[in-house]
């Protein structure tokens, strides 16, 4: 087993407010995912899971028993951070080893579990090389070897993947979505990057200043934001937002209006905000539904181009075909997807009751 659970975690350090009621629910065996920006609380929260932070308020309960009070080592927990500190003197073999000796494994039983651990990370050429015969990226994988080796009640990381190079990064990702298939353990995650979040996580929980904004499946995260906070936050080129109304059975806003979406409950002339991802949207297809506006940019990112359009002041991203031209100013109109557009309270920011989807 190896269910993990915080309850109404709180931290402050002096005036800042690190963690503000964080409660989370982490399955057996799931790949879980804190995704937030920097200074969210991601690594607090996973400190607090480890014990190594005294709590102002909250709970936290290992396989539904309460371990707000243990210390960290009766925990049964493993810690992946960014920096990989392996011992420096030591070959990899011994690296990846020490935690099994220290719990006096026997060297066969030991031999063993490396020789598997290695063929996971792929690093059995790199078994008699000391940290410093080792790449960045060589001695995170060792560095992750020495913590997977053990099989605690779950796995902590920190980051883990942010010291690699891209396109390694890119890779790690494939790599440590299959261990943890294939040890069925239970990850707990941290990390910045909505990619990373998105291709590894079977839950993702979406964390900004100290507090939750949404926990789902990244499906769920990406097509469902909770709020214009989460929608922004997650997806790349970042979602558009358009300030407008609903009035009768139209949306309008500065200079266009759409067909008000069968879905949504808004009140006449409520402010909204309009969200709409740039693959929702084209140049270069005409639907009825569309936004007259006037091109401003194109970046051409190889398989595709994202091509900037102008619509009253803000500027919309739309996902085209990478042989897509045009002149800046020209005039164009944007063909907008209505069933799969956002729409948030201006105010509160948060999503209009998608009830009727
Ligand atoms: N020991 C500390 N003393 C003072 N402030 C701290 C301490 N640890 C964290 N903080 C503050 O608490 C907030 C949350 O920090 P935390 O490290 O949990 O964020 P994070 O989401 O992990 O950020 P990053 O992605 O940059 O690592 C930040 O504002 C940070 O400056």
């Amino acid at each position: 087993m190896g269910t993990v659970a915080v309850h109404g975690l709180c931290k402050s350090f002096g005036k800042v407010q690190a963690l503000d009621g964080v409660t989370l629910d982490v399955p057996d065996g799931s790949f879980f995912v804190v995704l937030g920006p920097s200074g969210a609380g991601k690594t607090t929260t996973l400190r607090a899971i480890a014990g190594l932070e005294k709590l102002d308020a909250g709970s936290v309960h290992l396989d539904g028993r309460d371990a707000t009070g243990d210390a960290p080592a009766a925990r049964d927990l493993a810690m992946v951070f960014q920096s990989y500190a392996l011992y420096p003197r030591r070959t990899a073999y011994e690296n990846i080893a020490s935690p099994l000796r220290a719990r006096r494994c026997s060297s066969s039983e030991i031999a063993a579990a490396v020789e598997q651990m290695s063929s996971l990370l792929h690093i059995e050429r790199l078994l008699q090389r000391r940290p410093a015969q080792m790449s960045g990226g060589e001695m995170q994988r060792v560095a992750l070897a020495r913590a997977l080796v053990r099989r605690p009640r779950a796995f902590l990381m920190d980051e883990p993947l942010t010291n690699l190079d891209l396109k390694l990064r890119v890779e790690m990702r494939t790599e440590l979505t299959r261990i943890h298939r294939s040890l069925g353990a239970t990850f707990v995650y941290v990390t910045n990057d909505q990619v990373e979040a998105m291709s590894m996580a079977d839950r993702v929980a979406v964390l900004k200043e100290g507090k939750v904004q949404q926990v789902g499946t990244p499906t769920e995260v990406y097509e469902r934001p909770a709020n214009q906070w989460v929608a922004g936050f997650v997806g790349s080129p970042r979602i558009s937002l358009l300030a407008c109304r609903a009035e009768g059975d139209r949306l309008v806003g500065e200079g266009w209006t759409l067909p008000r979406p069968r879905w949504t409950t808004a009140e006449d002339g409520r402010p909204l905000l309009l969200g709409l991802r740039a693959e929702d949207l084209s140049v270069e297809q005409r639907g009825d539904a569309s936004l007259p506006g006037e091109l401003y940019g194109l970046e051409p990112l190889g398989d595709r181009t994202v091509v900037d359009v102008r619509v009253g002041t803000e500027i919309l991203k739309v996902k085209a075909r990478p042989t897509v031209t045009g002149t800046p100013g020209e005039r164009l109109h944007v063909t907008v997807d209505l069933d799969r557009a956002h729409l948030f309270d201006a105010g509160t920011g948060l999503a209009l009751s998608e009830a009727g989807r």
